[in-house]
């Protein structure tokens, strides 16, 4: 694995006196598969909404491969982004949301095929063609003519999974996919995602409260706490021996709650 994809450098972010980011400091490198864990209001979302440029910072600097996000080079100075640099920026990054967020009004079909032909100029044919295929590789192949609310919550999950594979993003941001979920879905949901993480070099950043999942399926998993990183290690290393007091306690609550 070579340069980070993804580096948070001293970034923080706050919401009136409530500071998320605290001078984070992360890096993601290409290829990797990333865990982010770690409790309620400890910034995890806000880092993949970040990065999907939904939520703005207000220091440190944020890169995508090696451009910095929401900032501009401008006669050798980092200046705030303009939008057109925003939209370049994101297109490199695709997002699943624990709410599916998918269209109502159009069929799963049209929701993996919008996005390709409005924002990426493909013919409508060849967006069917890719939404035909994505629907196959989450197993909904024969649901391609259905609207959402004809789908149950995996289902639809799945949909959501595979509209953010047909931009074609070098990275996929996972904000809790499975929270949403009735218990008997989550299997359907995290084997598709376990499958795209042992069969693609995708970049993944996954935020779940799935740690046996976050176990099996990552690189490295990372412990957040206060808009900081805590720890990091290979899933291993975190589960079996982590080093920091305030991970163990976490991991102790969770795993036996
Ligand atoms: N738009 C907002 N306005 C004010 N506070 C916000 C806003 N969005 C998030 N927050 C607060 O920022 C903190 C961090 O939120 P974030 O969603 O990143 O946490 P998280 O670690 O993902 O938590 P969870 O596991 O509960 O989803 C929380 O205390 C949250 O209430």
């Amino acid at each position: 694995m070579t340069d980070p994809i993804i580096k948070f450098d001293k970034v923080g972010k706050s919401y009136g006196s409530l500071k998320v980011l605290d001078g984070l400091d992360f890096e993601v490198k290409r290829g990797e598969k990333v865990t982010i864990i770690g409790p309620s209001g400890s910034g995890k979302s806000t880092v993949l909404r970040v990065l999907m440029t939904l939520e703005t910072i207000n220091d440190g600097v944020v890169y995508v491969g090696n451009e910095p996000l929401w900032h501009e080079q401008r006669s050798g100075a980092l200046v705030p982004a303009g939008e057109e640099h925003l939209r370049k920026m994101r297109r490199q990054l695709g997002m699943v949301f624990q709410q599916f967020n998918l269209f109502p009004h159009m069929t799963v079909r049209r929701n993996i095929a919008e996005a390709p032909v409005k924002v990426l100029g493909l013919s409508r044919q060849d967006a069917n063609q890719r939404a035909e295929e994505l629907l196959e590789m989450v197993g909904l192949a024969d649901q391609a003519h259905k609207y959402p609310h004809q789908l149950s919550g995996g289902q639809q999950q799945r949909v959501g999974i595979a509209r953010a594979l047909a931009m074609r993003p070098k990275v996929m941001l996972f904000d809790e996919p499975t929270s949403a979920l009735d218990p008997e879905l989550v299997g359907e949901v995290l084997n598709v995602i376990a499958r795209l993480a042992s069969e693609h070099d995708l970049t993944m950043l996954l935020v779940t409260h799935e740690m046996r999942f976050a176990r099996e399926v990552s690189d490295r998993v990372c412990f957040f706490d206060k808009g900081q990183m805590k720890e990091q290690g290979t899933p291993d290393e975190l589960f079996t021996a982590p080093r920091e007091q305030r991970t163990r306690d976490f991991l102790k609550a969770v795993l036996n709650g």
